[in-house]
């Protein structure tokens, strides 16, 4: 098992750095499917782009690397005990080599360990099996898509489509629902995995598990790949979009399993995956320990290389664009309307949780008036000169912030806020009141954003670890799109209240 170790860190590296073939082909399809010059096909070429970007930089390529899940089926005597060991060692490794971003916090002192290593992390579940090699799965499921999981307990009622009861037809309207609470904040469009019964911790292992599932396979039970097709179909006409653009594109794939429950509980159990599935799988040598085969390896269909073209063709036609530099004035501001492009160059400024509920009782560390706030919490490299280097930086779910930001807007005469999923009607107000704008990048897409970041201009609350410090960056032609202005107009309350109009479309009875 000599080699077991750096057989992982080659796991860890492919998973957070390449996509798939069964992932970029959903992605494919979406961009073929999705009318050209939209948002939301402007959003998908985007991250085609990224994808790209990611596998020939060997980068992440969304820059919440997640919670590392391994799960491992091994030969009867293999040593789990030195296996988890390595697998340990290869973690940290990999976060220092860049490939994983620090993403492991104490719950209750928010420290960052720096190495993502921690009480109970990364999770590792080992199953044994009759087989003699060594098969290890891995899924690096973000932060952003993880807190869109939801978990129903039926019967239950749900806005838009009425009375969910304890029966197929109720597991399909949480299902529908389920993707429907997501809206454009997991990083649309997005993959779903279903666990039906169980209680609530093995229903949750159950919906998780089955992310494992390749996206192309079909259900073996007759009922749930009815049902797993009619999620497909359905869920992506609610007009939820790539990123909550509104669009044609919003599930990806859709994974059903179901298992045992006591009488008394009925749980329907989502795991929603952004875009960004990362997730790859190796059989090893249990003696040598090297990989032998890749999972996840089948190839794309002409056809589908035919979409991909299509996809790659894809360019925003409609909206204005504006070039803004910073320091931006209000009268710059108030000129801008829901649909626009911004294209930022000069500085700007990283803040998420840590930064944002400190900003509320203390002074900046510079000052922000006319400045632009990025929801990021970005990968960044010290090299040898002690210079650092931002390796991924794509936005964060801005919503986290609401409570803040707009108190954080007026105290500091912040003009522009960069983030993705939008905001509240807080901060809505607060944009018409002081004369600021959301806007919206393309989540996930970090490495597209790393290359319109020139350069470092230094760091402020170290303490708050890596991803949550707050970052002087200067950027050129950093591209967002506004969905959020100045005077009262929300695209994310519009695309809500549509997909919401749309669910209850399909309020009527389908199972019986
Ligand atoms: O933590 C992050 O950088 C992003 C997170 O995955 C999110 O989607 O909000
Ligand atoms: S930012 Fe988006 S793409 Fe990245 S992990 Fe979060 S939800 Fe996924």
């Amino acid at each position: 098992m000599q080699s077991f170790k750096d057989s992982i860190l080659k796991l860890i590296t492919e998973t957070s750095t390449n996509l798939p073939p069964d992932v970029r082909q959903a992605i494919q399809r979406a961009s073929a499917q999705e009318d050209a010059g939209t948002r939301s096909a402007l959003a998908l070429s985007t991250i085609t782009n990224n994808i790209k970007m990611a596998e020939e930089n060997v980068s992440p390529i969304c820059q919440d690397t997640g919670m590392l899940t391994f799960k491992i089926k091994v030969p009867v005597g293999a040593n789990q005990i030195k296996m988890s060991k390595q697998i340990r060692e290869a973690v940290a490794e990999a976060t220092k080599l860049g490939k994983l971003r620090p993403n492991s916090v104490d719950s209750l002192t928010g420290e960052n360990s720096g190495d993502n290593l921690g009480e109970g992390v990364p999770v590792i579940h080992y199953e044994q099996w009759e087989r003699d090699h060594i098969e290890v799965r891995l899924i690096l499921k973000g932060g952003g898509c993880e807190n869109k999981n939801i978990q129903y307990s039926l019967p239950c009622e749900l806005e838009g489509l009425g009375r969910a009861g304890r029966d197929l037809d109720g597991i399909r309207k949480c299902i529908l629902h389920a993707v429907y609470q997501a809206q454009g904040q997991g990083c649309s469009a997005g993959f779903i995995g279903v666990g039906i019964g169980g209680d609530r911790t093995t229903g949750y292992e159950l919906a998780k598990k089955q992310l494992f599932r390749s996206v192309t396979d079909t259900n073996p039970n007759p009922d749930l790949a009815r049902l797993e097709e009619y999620i497909m179909e359905k869920a992506n006409t609610l007009s939820i979009g790539t990123m909550g653009f509104g669009g044609n594109a919003t599930l990806l794939g859709c994974k059903i399993g179901v298992m045992h429950r006591i009488p008394a509980s009925f749980y329907v159990s989502v795991a929603y995956n952004c875009w960004a599935f990362r997730r790859q799988g190796v059989t090893i040598d249990p003696v040598t320990g090297t990989i032998q085969d890749w999972l996840y390896t089948e190839k794309a269909t002409e056809a589908e290389q035919e979409a991909t073209v299509t996809a790659e063709n894809t360019e925003m036609t409609g909206g204005r664009q504006v070039v803004l530099t910073t320091p931006i004035t209000e009268e710059q501001i108030r000129d801008l309307k829901v649909g626009d492009i911004v294209v930022l160059n000069g500085l700007i400024h990283t803040g998420r949780d840590a930064l944002h509920k400190h900003l509320m009782d203390h002074d900046a560390p510079v000052d922000l008036n006319g400045g632009v706030i990025y929801h990021c919490g970005p990968v960044m490299l010290k090299d040898q000169d002690g210079n650092w280097n931002v390796k991924a930086a794509g936005p964060t779910t801005s919503i986290r912030e609401e409570p803040y930001q707009g108190d954080i807007i007026k105290k500091f005469g912040i003009r522009a806020v960069i983030g993705k999923g939008g905001m509240g009607q807080k901060t809505l107000a607060a944009l018409k009141e002081h004369g600021a704008v959301y806007l919206n990048a393309i989540g996930g897409a970090a490495q597209y954003y790393a290359e319109c970041i020139t350069g470092v201009e230094g760091v402020d609350f170290m303490e708050f670890g890596i991803p949550e410090a707050m970052w002087h960056l200067q950027v050129k032609d950093f591209a967002a799109i506004v969905t959020m202005d100045a005077h009262g107009n929300s695209l994310h309350a519009d695309v809500e209240k549509t997909s919401l109009d749309k669910l209850a479309e399909l309020k009527e009875p389908v199972f019986r």
